[in-house]
């Protein structure tokens, strides 16, 4: 349940903190190698390889690197839009067109500057690439506690594989969950590559 003064639970509050600090104490070279590792995962994927419009981040901080990934989708035609956080902490989207196309934005994020789409225009999503602190054997994904993705994701399709993209060590066994946590379909970690979950796992992997 979720606590009644609407925040997180205390032990997902503890866990937040934890996997932050241990985010913050990773150097540079480590952040690009993630990056690159998983980079070429998803490039390879064919949700992203065949999808006309990909949902991505832009990366800030200790988060796996997504910026070259954004760039290679972009560089090769696919429509990719990125997250604009909202003061009600709902995510409005927006168009990647190059550099140009991002700014510097509150709470340490870069984010574009285009059109926005609304909130809706994950529904035209044909992939999902989120952000995540960590994500568990079953699927269950921890974000930074505004619940913006717990909330975007109901807007996807639901054949849109949700895939997000954390640190080796960030893929655990087991994390504390609330019934409004939305699980993703897959994770990318650097160095396990893809790990697909659930009754999707034989139709997603190709199997
Ligand atoms: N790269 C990236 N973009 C993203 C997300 C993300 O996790 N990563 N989000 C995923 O949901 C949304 C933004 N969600 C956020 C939720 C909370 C805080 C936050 O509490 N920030 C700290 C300050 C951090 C700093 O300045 O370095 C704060 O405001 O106290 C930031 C972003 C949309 N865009
Ligand atoms: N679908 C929802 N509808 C309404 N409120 C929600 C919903 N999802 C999450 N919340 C609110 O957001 C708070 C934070 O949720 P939670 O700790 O699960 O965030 P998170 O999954 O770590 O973050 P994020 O989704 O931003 O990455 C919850 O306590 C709840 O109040």
């Amino acid at each position: 349940m979720s606590a009644p003064n609407g925040r997180s639970r205390p032990d997902k509050r503890e866990l937040r903190a934890r996997l932050l600090t241990a985010r913050r104490a990773r150097g540079a070279p480590e952040r690009e190698r993630a990056g690159s590792a998983v980079r070429e995962t998803l490039l390879e994927l064919p949700w992203l390889a065949q999808g006309a419009t990909v949902a991505c981040y832009y990366s800030v901080g200790g988060e796996p690197d997504t910026r070259a990934l954004v760039h290679a989708l972009w560089k090769r035609g696919t429509h990719v839009i990125l997250p604009v956080f909202l003061p009600d902490g709902s995510l409005d989207w927006a168009v990647f067109d190059g550099p140009d196309s991002l700014a510097p934005a509150g709470r340490g994020l870069v984010e574009p500057v285009g059109h926005r789409h609304g909130p809706r225009a994950l529904e035209h999503a044909d992939a999902v690439v989120c952000p995540a602190l960590a994500v568990d054997r079953q699927g269950n994904r921890m974000g930074r506690g505004a619940g913006c993705y717990d909330r975007a994701l109901a807007h996807k399709g639901p054949r849109t594989p949700a895939i997000a993209v954390v640190h080796d060590e960030e893929f655990v066994g087991e994390l504390p969950t609330e019934p409004h946590d939305r699980p993703v379909d897959a994770v990318v970690t650097p160095s396990g590559g893809l790990h697909v979950f659930g009754p999707g796992a034989a139709v997603w992997s190709g199997g």
